[in-house]
């Protein structure tokens, strides 16, 4: 199986940063999203990211034109024709992704292999919007995407060896370290993480201590680069409170309810740096 073209779905944080390691890479990448503006603001991301990497002189001015010149714009699904990849990182959502899917099965050539960068749904459940459930498995890229090294890849139950293998090698190639898991409600990362950061929002919501205060322990406590509360905001809350329901409904289990603080930042709009506003405030 060999990969050539890839295509993105989704030109939000995830997509954009998927593009532009995909394209580092050398594959030529259909960037997709609804509309021109949105891909218009995943190429701007990419942009930034690069010429700051020109700056640092990690990378000449020529290397980055030659990586753009690899990206396409694309709001047009039938684009995914001409691709031997695609790899989906539109919303939380399963109905979206389902449809996404469905589509894609009708567009796209037989041989090529439908990844899916979700954070938490369940690949088979994807899969089953397919007629070919063999060529679907997840492929769970890390925020920021240029900078961490972990690509989950999950297996869904008919994911074919073969395609395994061709997304481990591909994952190689981007400089990424491939870890295989099953397919369960939030795979192995979420799983771990997004409990911990519930139960941080939790603590603020029972008044234990301060935003500021609950971050802080969890950085020079516990060594971690960003207290759960900015990494939340980081992720994003609807994408966090997407994940935490589908933990409560896959494992039925009372542990993973999402606290209502999460519940009615998300139902007023604050979903985190991506709006300005959050457990922080970005603006300005
Ligand atoms: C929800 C899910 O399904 C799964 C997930 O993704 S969960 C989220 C997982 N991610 C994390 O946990 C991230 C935790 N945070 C961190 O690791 C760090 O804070 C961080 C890497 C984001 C920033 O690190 P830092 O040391 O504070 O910042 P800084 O020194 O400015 O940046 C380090 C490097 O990252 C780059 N960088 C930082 N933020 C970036 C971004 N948003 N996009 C691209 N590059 C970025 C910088 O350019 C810099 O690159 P060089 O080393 O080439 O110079
Ligand atoms: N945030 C994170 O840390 C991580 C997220 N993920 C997963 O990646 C995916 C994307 O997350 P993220 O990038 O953060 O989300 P964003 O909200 O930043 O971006 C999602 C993008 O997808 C677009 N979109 C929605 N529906 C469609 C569609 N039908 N076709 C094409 N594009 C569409 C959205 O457009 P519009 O604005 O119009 O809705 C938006 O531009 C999710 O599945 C998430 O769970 C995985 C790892 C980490």
């Amino acid at each position: 199986m060999s990969i050539q073209n890839v295509m993105v779905i989704g030109a939000g944080q995830m997509g954009s940063g998927i593009a532009q390691v995909c394209a580092m890479a050398g594959y030529k990448v259909y960037l997709n999203d609804l509309k021109e503006e949105f891909v218009q603001k995943g190429f701007a991301s990419i942009n930034k990211n690069l010429q700051r990497q020109v700056e640092k002189e990690k990378m000449t001015a020529e290397q980055k034109q030659e990586i753009l010149s690899r990206l396409t714009a694309s709001t047009d699904l039938q684009d995914a024709a001409q691709t031997d990849l695609v790899i989906e990182a539109a919303v939380e959502n399963m109905k979206i992704k389902s449809d996404i899917f469905a589509k894609l099965d009708e567009i796209t050539p037989e041989q090529t292999i439908l990844a899916t960068n979700t954070s938490s749904l369940p690949i088979t459940e994807i899969a089953a919007a397919t007629k070919r459930p063999e060529k679907v498995i997840g492929m769970h890229f890390m925020n920021p995407v240029p900078v961490m090294k972990l690509v989950e890849i999950i297996r869904g139950l008919a994911t074919s060896d073969e395609v395994y293998q061709a997304i481990e090698d591909m994952t190689k190639t981007l400089k990424k370290v491939p870890v295989e898991v099953n397919d369960f409600p939030g795979f192995v990362s979420n799983r771990i993480l997004m409990p911990m950061i519930n139960e941080a929002i939790y603590t603020l919501y029972e008044g234990v201590a301060e935003k500021e205060a609950i971050d802080e322990v969890m950085k020079l406590g516990m060594n971690h680069p960003m207290g759960p509360l900015t990494l939340a905001d980081f992720i994003g809350l609807d994408t966090c409170l997407y994940i935490m329901e589908t933990l409560h409904e896959g494992f039925g289990d009372d542990k993973y309810r999402p606290c209502p603080l999460l519940r009615k930042y998300v139902k007023a709009g604050w979903l985190g740096r991506k709006t300005g506003r959050g457990f922080y405030s970005y603006e300005g």
